[in-house]
């Protein structure tokens, strides 16, 4: 499996502000991680890639930092691409450094909201200016004199998690951000391998952390595990592909990214972890998994934060298992590269499956058979919806087609080359001549 991105971002990020070489092994080099690497090169740090210098000949990346509060102010534009968490989680950073930025993204990144984070950010003393309803491209005039915070998320959301701490890291003293729902914790937990000071209280679901600011971070060996947000997909290829028999090696296992997982077995699937272990402080396994049907669950809401990317493709899994699935308490989905609840229900809905939205919950409705199949998909820069709907036409009768698939390189590079090794036929159509 290609790196993690969560945890590949919060590398670049973290090994940046630190003092010291940080050695990355295992960086997810998707479109979305080079965003990120090319601003903090913008930023002051040297960002390195070594073409074979890591185990087995693979890729590894060195990182020289500049100490907490110590980045440049960007000459140019920072062009976050198509990255949600490159955008927030570098404003975070760009709030308490006393310089000015601007910041843009893509057609899909300037339609989502970023109040979210400007407004926890404005409490440390920082200054914003966005278009209409907080879009990019945005200018952000941080603080010399930041003054540290506490925040409670209104969002379950770790970008926004993310950029209150980051920013707190140039604040003296305590900044502390209270979460009802627990969320992924990268940031944590990396920021606690860099030697900085940082506390976890849970309450039933709810969790507070407090991070202890103006920390001296010192450079950290990085491991990345295998994303399992990507290995969902030959996953639930090998679920909805009857006598599949898969075994994917080297997957994160975080709890808090773990809840696909966890639906799939509940929806009946033959899902094995294999060789449990911690490496680079997050826990790891092997997956193996074999297609013997899927049956329809009820999908709580309180489970959204540990799936959140995963609904597309635990969508395209309900489509062909049998009986109804109901996904619960969705609303985020509709801010993420387009909005994922409408583009799953009409895109299976297209493929001819039953599907349909009440509020905030998606319900598909299972005949135990895929769908049939046989539409073109508007993808809208969404890479998860064009992996999903790909995973989704090698079960179906008739082919499935995305109007574009450039987007899949954010998170998931050679995507078309690995599942086409396990049976699928995924390929360019060719244009037909205009008459
Ligand atoms: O912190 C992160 O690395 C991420 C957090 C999630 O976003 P939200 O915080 O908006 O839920 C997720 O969708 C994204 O792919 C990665
Ligand atoms: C929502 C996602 O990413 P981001 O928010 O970083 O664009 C995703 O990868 O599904």
């Amino acid at each position: 499996m290609p790196g993690d991105k969560s945890i590949s971002h919060r590398a670049l990020m973290f090994g940046a502000l630190a003092v010291g070489e940080t050695v990355v092994d295992g960086l997810l080099e998707g479109e979305d991680v080079l965003a990120t690497a090319a601003a903090m090169r913008a930023l002051g740090a040297e960002v390195r890639r070594e073409e074979a210098g890591g185990p087995e000949g693979r890729p590894r990346w060195r990182v020289w930092g500049r100490g907490v509060g110590g980045l440049v102010e960007p000459a140019d534009v920072l062009d976050m691409g198509n990255s949600g968490t490159s955008a927030r989680l570098l404003m975070g950073l760009l709030a308490t450094h006393p310089m000015t930025s601007v910041m843009t993204g893509d057609g899909s990144l300037r339609k989502r909201p970023m109040k979210r984070v400007t407004e926890p950010l404005s409490l440390f003393g920082a200054d914003f200016w966005y278009r209409e309803g907080g879009r990019l491209p945005l200018a952000v005039k941080g603080t010399g004199e930041a003054v540290p915070v506490s925040y409670a998320t209104p969002v379950a959301s770790a970008q926004v998690k993310s950029a209150v701490l980051l920013a707190g890291l140039n604040a003296p003293g305590k900044t502390t951000v209270t979460e009802a729902v627990a969320t992924r914790d990268h940031t944590e937990r990396m920021l606690t391998h860099f030697g900085a000071t940082v506390t976890v209280e849970t309450d039933g679901a709810a969790r507070v952390v407090t991070l202890t600011g103006q920390p001296e971070l010192v450079a950290a060996p990085v491991v990345v595990p295998g994303d399992p947000s990507s290995a969902a997909f030959p996953v639930v290829a090998a679920l909805i592909t009857p006598d599949s028999h898969l075994i994917v090696r080297n997957v994160g296992t975080n709890p808090l990214r773990f809840g696909l997982y966890e639906t799939l077995k509940e929806m009946g699937a033959d899902l094995i972890l294999r060789n449990e272990r911690v490496e680079g402080g997050e826990p790891v396994a092997d997956l193996e998994v074999r297609g013997t049907g899927l049956t329809g669950i009820d999908v709580p809401a309180e489970r959204a934060a540990s799936m959140i990317d995963e609904y597309p493709i635990l969508a395209v899994a309900a489509a062909c298992a049998s009986g109804t699935t109901r996904m619960n308490g969705l609303a985020e989905l509709r801010v993420k590269e387009s909005d994922r609840l409408t583009a799953m229900a009409e895109g299976l809905a297209a493929c001819g499956a039953v599907v349909r939205i009440e509020g905030d919950d998606l319900i598909v409705e299972g005949t135990g058979t895929a769908p049939r199949g046989g539409a073109t998909v508007p993808v809208e820069l969404d890479h998860r919806i064009a992996m999903s709907f790909l995973v989704l036409g090698m079960a179906t009768e008739q082919p499935v087609a995305v109007d574009d698939a450039a987007a899949i390189d954010t998170s998931f590079p050679g995507f078309a080359r690995l599942m086409n090794g396990l049976g699928a036929s995924i390929h360019p159509l060719t244009e037909t001549a205009a008459p």
